[in-house]
């Protein structure tokens, strides 16, 4: 039996496709050298695009919502949302507590010259870190991040991004994470508070430790 994918699936996965053309065209306009008259052709090429996607838009991105899988998916966030142009889009993978995410950053994340801006980085391990205090059960805001930054991170590398929940109390928890290099070297570190706000559903009892 064939089941038919539905209509909204099959358009998210052109809007998915949409945005992953957005950040080959926003590569492509960080390292473009082609003439003036060029730049010139394109960017009404571009304005006449955009106006089209505006003929019909919504109030805010793709909201938190089921996949037909049943899991849980963001496409929408500015980290991980593969229908948002500005993530990379990271695709993080749970283990427990802990979870990591392979990234590559792009020339589009520089900062100083040759290597990726501390803001991208402090952003993918505030979402990391976030993620690892919700897969332990406390899902919650960012209340603090402290980012050191050990070593310049570069971008075209293949890189690990990890974070594990470390404790918690009350609505308060804490995680830990790091950028480091495939051979284990330790670009970027952090530490961060996570508090789940008052107004959020109470979430189930966490077992005793020990
Ligand atoms: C499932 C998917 C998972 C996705 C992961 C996503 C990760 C990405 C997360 C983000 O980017 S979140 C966006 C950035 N963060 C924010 O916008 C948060 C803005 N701030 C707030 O919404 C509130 O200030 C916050 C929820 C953090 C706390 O508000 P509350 O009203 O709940 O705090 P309250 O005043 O009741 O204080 C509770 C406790 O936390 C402490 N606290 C509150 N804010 C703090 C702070 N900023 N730093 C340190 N401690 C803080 C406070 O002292 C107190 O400690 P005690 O219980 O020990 O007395």
């Amino acid at each position: 039996m064939t089941i038919r994918e539905t209509t909204g699936e099959s358009r998210l996965r052109a809007l998915c496709e949409l945005a992953e053309q957005v950040r080959e065209l926003m590569d492509a306009t960080t390292l473009t050298d082609v003439p003036e008259a060029e730049l010139t052709a394109v960017t009404a090429t571009l304005t006449e695009a955009t106006e089209r996607l505006r003929a019909s838009a919504r109030a805010a991105p793709q909201p938190f919502e089921f996949a037909p899988d049943g899991s849980l998916r963001h496409l929408g966030n500015a980290v991980t949302g593969a229908a948002n142009p500005h993530a990379l889009p990271l695709a993080v993978e749970r283990d427990g507590a802990a979870v990591r995410a392979d990234v590559r950053f792009r020339p589009l994340h520089e900062g100083p010259p040759g290597s990726v801006h501390g803001g991208i980085s402090a952003m993918i391990l505030d979402h990391l870190l976030g993620q690892a205090a919700a897969a332990a059960g406390f899902a919650g805001m960012t209340a603090s991040l402290t980012v050191r930054y050990l070593k310049p991170v570069p971008y075209g590398a293949a890189l690990l991004a990890t974070a594990e929940h470390t404790r918690a109390e009350g609505r308060k928890s804490w995680a830990e994470g790091r950028i480091s290099t495939q051979d284990g070297t330790t670009l970027v570190e952090a530490t961060g508070l996570f508090i789940t706000p008052a107004a959020w559903p109470a979430r189930p009892p966490t077992p005793p430790e020990g």
